[in-house]
């Protein structure tokens, strides 16, 4: 799977020039408002005709401006779904999910059953969209994208509507799409948040222009996109598996090239990936192994980079056995521990910093109160 991208479009005094390239898994489209994420998902949907420029998905053609190529929406066989779910009042969910699937050749209609066992709405199929919760109603929206046979899944701020549980309640749909059905989607999002938890590839989007564009963990761990993520949105993205649960007191084990991380527990089988986001405002740093804390991570790495400071605060990018970590501290704490790039130094991550299965409580600070 291949997503190919290069486009240049011009609404007035704002212009759109964006390459990418993306593959398999989840290729999230991120930036502030108005940094044009929209304007290039309809690009890749066929809902906007580009000025310039070629949209190529798993190699076949959708767009070529030089060539005079252009694939009108309802033949590029890409699944919609918006942060409204934009369903039919006037008919039941069952009207409702098979709509799309009318528009699919016989031969490559995908079966009902698995799609709406999958989201959980075998219950909901003789309802009236009206009576639906947000979250059910968006998982009818996904249902109906999915079942159109999609190539490719396009989403565009699919939670932005939900309040935070409906958003946790999605989440995990989303990643069955990504890891079961391996169906490649297209995500744009605002939220530091769902983008840790669900990007493969992430392109940063900043004033119509790609300001990066690569694997997320890569992406993410990068001192000088700050100012695009914002000072909630700095932090590292680790790719750990289950290693163990520890019942008795309410935690799971993650092995990582850096160790072994204990966070709250999440209901997965030894041995299941595990990503965890860990914020830079919740990492501290130590010149030599702490003893005597509450806190149950402790983590030694090298300094591998030292952030321009903002006013009183600047991050430090660490290399922790490969796995990055970045820590916001003060300026004035820097100096005072002599902070340079090629020290040791241990990092201490409280356990409830991790949440990694409720990215939607992450933006608060719920849990900093406790270990
Ligand atoms: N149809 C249009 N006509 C004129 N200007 C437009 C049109 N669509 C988008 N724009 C402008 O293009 C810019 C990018 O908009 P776009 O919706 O792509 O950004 P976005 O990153 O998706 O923002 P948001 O997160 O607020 O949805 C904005 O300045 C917007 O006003």
């Amino acid at each position: 799977m291949s997503i190919d991208i290069d486009v240049t479009h011009r609404f007035g005094a704002f212009r759109l020039a964006a390459r990418f390239t993306g593959g398999a898994g989840v290729t999230a489209l991120f930036g502030r408002s108005g940094s044009g994420k929209t304007s290039l998902i309809n690009i890749i949907g066929g809902l906007l005709r580009p000025d310039r420029g070629r949209v190529v998905i798993d190699g076949v053609t959708l767009v070529d401006t030089d060539r005079g190529i252009f694939v009108p929406k309802h033949r590029r066989r890409l699944g919609y779904v918006f942060q409204e779910a934009r369903l039919f009042p006037h008919m039941s969910v069952r009207r409702n999910l098979l709509y799309g699937r009318g528009f699919v050749p016989a031969g490559e209609r995908v079966a009902v059953e698995p799609i709406v066992a999958m989201l959980g709405i075998g219950h909901l199929l003789e309802r009236r969209p009206a009576g639906l919760s947000g979250g059910e109603k968006q998982r009818v929206a996904i249902g109906r994208a999915l079942l159109a046979s999609p190539r490719l899944l396009l989403m565009d701020e699919p939670l932005a509507a939900l309040d935070e549980s409906r958003k946790g309640e999605i989440l995990p749909y989303i990643e069955r799409l990504r890891d079961e059905m391996r169906l490649p989607i297209v995500y744009v999002s605002h939220s530091v948040a769902e983008v840790a938890r669900l990007a493969t590839t992430l392109v940063v989007l900043n004033a119509g222009e790609v300001a990066a564009a690569g694997p997320a963990a890569e992406v993410m761990q990068r001192l000088d996109l700050s100012p695009l993520t914002g000072p909630e949105g700095t932090g590292a993205v680790i790719d750990g598996t289950v290693a163990a649960q520890d019942e008795r007191y309410g935690l799971t084990l993650v092995a990582t090239p850096a160790g072994e991380l204990r966070i709250p527990s999440v209901a997965k089988p030894v041995g299941a990936p595990v990503r965890l986001h860990i914020r830079a405002r919740d990492v501290m740093l130590a010149d030599r192994r702490p003893e005597g804390l509450s806190a149950l991570n402790i983590i030694a790495g090298v300094i591998a980079e030292i952030g321009s400071p903002v006013g009183a605060a600047v991050e430090i990018r660490l290399d922790c056995q490969g796995v990055p970590l970045v820590a916001r501290l003060t300026r004035l704490s820097l100096d005072r521990l002599g902070l340079a790039p090629g020290r040791t130094v241990f990092a201490v991550v409280k356990a409830v910093s991790f949440l990694p299965e409720e990215p939607g409580k992450r933006e608060g600070s719920a849990a900093d109160a406790a270990d």
